[in-house]
Formats: C-alpha cells, structure tokens, sequence
C-alpha cells in the first residue's frame, strides 16, 4: 500500500475577529487547536477592501514567534510585498495569479528566494486551466470559494469540482479552500480533496472554538484517510 502523505491543517482566518485584539484572538485560535494562521491581506486595489500589511503582521510575529504565518495576499502587485512580508517571518506567501499572470514563474521564484513557501491563488472565475503550468513551482494551490475581499460570504459550490480535478490529477498536493467554510460546508470540501482549511467566521463566531476546530479536523482526515485506501 501506497503511502499518502497528505495532512489536514486548519488554518482560521482572523479576518472577522475583533481586530483590535489582534494578538489575544490569534493566541487564542492557536490554543484552541489551529496548525497555522491565515492572515488576510488586502490593498484596496485587487479586492474593494482594506485590511493590514506587513508592519502588523511583524509586530504579530514578535508576539507569536513559533507559529505557521500565512499571508494570503490579495493585491494588485505581489511583488511589492515579498521581502516585507520575509522580513515579517511570514512562512506560505499566496498571491493570486490574475494581476501578474505573465509572472508567475518569476514572482515563485523570488517568494522561495526570500525563505516562503509559495502559495498561488485562484479567484473564481478563473479556471485551473490558468495554474496547471504553474503548480510545479508551488508548494500549495488555494481556491477562493468566495469572491475575494470580505468574510461571511455564502460558500461557492461550483468551486467543488476545481477542488476534485486538482485533487485528481495531483495526488499529494496541498490544497486550500477559503471563503464561507464552515461545519456544513466543510463535508463537500473534505470529499473534493482540500486538506488546508480556511474558515473565518464559522471559528471565530463560535461559542467553542475548539470544538469547531477539531470537527473540521475530523471530518477532513477521516477523507484523507479514505482516499489513502484507495490508492
Ligand atoms: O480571503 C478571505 C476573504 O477574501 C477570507 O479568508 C475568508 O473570507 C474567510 O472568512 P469566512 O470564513 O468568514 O468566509
Ligand atoms: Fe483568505
């Protein structure tokens, strides 16, 4: 029997927390079972939205040094963010690929030489036609079932058989979802294939965290582990 070597990460999205508390809420995921952080950038430009930028995301870092950063960037230039978000300790750096499709390959590049992992991000209306060619060079492919830009949307069912095909044809890729995941969405997910989950509101809108977190959990790697047997 085949190894699989795939693992579940929940990582919550700390969009819709009380961003004031930025460390506490973060501590307190963490505490309550999150593998990483999800942390949303947005520029005003790619998305209709402001959130934060790397001079935060440092100041994070210097109160939580040992966990997994995520920067899901959702701005017009990338590149512009790459040695900050470095210099931030920032570990996955996603960028979307619309704003810089000619680029893709060199930007991965960079990302890697600046010490992340390189995360590439596909709004919806973009197929996986655009990232085939691009996913040797990452080391994880997120796709938003959300219009990017707020959190609390409705999830996107059509989003589900990008999710398959990529699982199908990349056996032990990382796969994130993002955008309205939550306990009755999380079940459509896990059987696509994602094994990054992202969810904002349904964990921090949540009277127990813990609890949510580690349903999520269960329900992904029972699929993993499903698939696992299969291969
Ligand atoms: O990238 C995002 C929005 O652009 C957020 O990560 C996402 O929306 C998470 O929040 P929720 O789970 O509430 O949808
Ligand atoms: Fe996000």
């Amino acid at each position: 029997m085949k190894r699989n070597s795939l693992k579940c990460k929940i990582g919550p999205s700390i969009l819709n927390s009380d961003l004031s508390q930025l460390y506490a809420e973060s501590q307190r995921l963490l505490d309550n079972g999150a593998d990483y952080l999800h942390l949303d950038v947005m520029d005003g430009h790619f998305v209709p939205n402001l959130t934060f930028g790397h001079p935060v995301v440092k100041c994070l870092r210097g109160k939580i040094p040992h966990a997994f950063f995520e920067t899901h960037m959702m701005v017009q230039n990338p590149e512009q963010w790459i040695e900050p978000m470095a210099d931030a300790s920032v570990n996955l750096y996603t960028f979307h690929i619309e704003p810089v499709l000619k680029d893709v390959l060199p930007l991965c590049r960079k990302v890697r030489e600046a010490g992340m992992k390189v995360g590439l991000a596909l709004k919806p209306g973009t197929d996986t036609e655009a990232v085939k060619q691009f996913i040797d060079h990452a080391d994880m492919i997120l796709i938003m079932t959300v219009e990017p830009g707020f959190g609390g949307q409705k999830f996107m069912n059509d989003m589900i058989p990008k999710v398959q095909w990529l699982r199908h044809n990349y056996p032990l890729l990382d796969i994130e979802v993002d955008g309205g995941v939550g306990l009755n969405t999380i079940t459509a997910c896990a059987e696509a294939g994602a094994n990054m989950i992202v969810a904002g509101t349904a964990i921090i809108g949540a009277r127990d965290q813990k609890s949510v977190i580690d349903s999520l959990r269960e329900i992904v790697e029972r699929s993993i582990q499903k698939c696992s047997c299969k291969m």
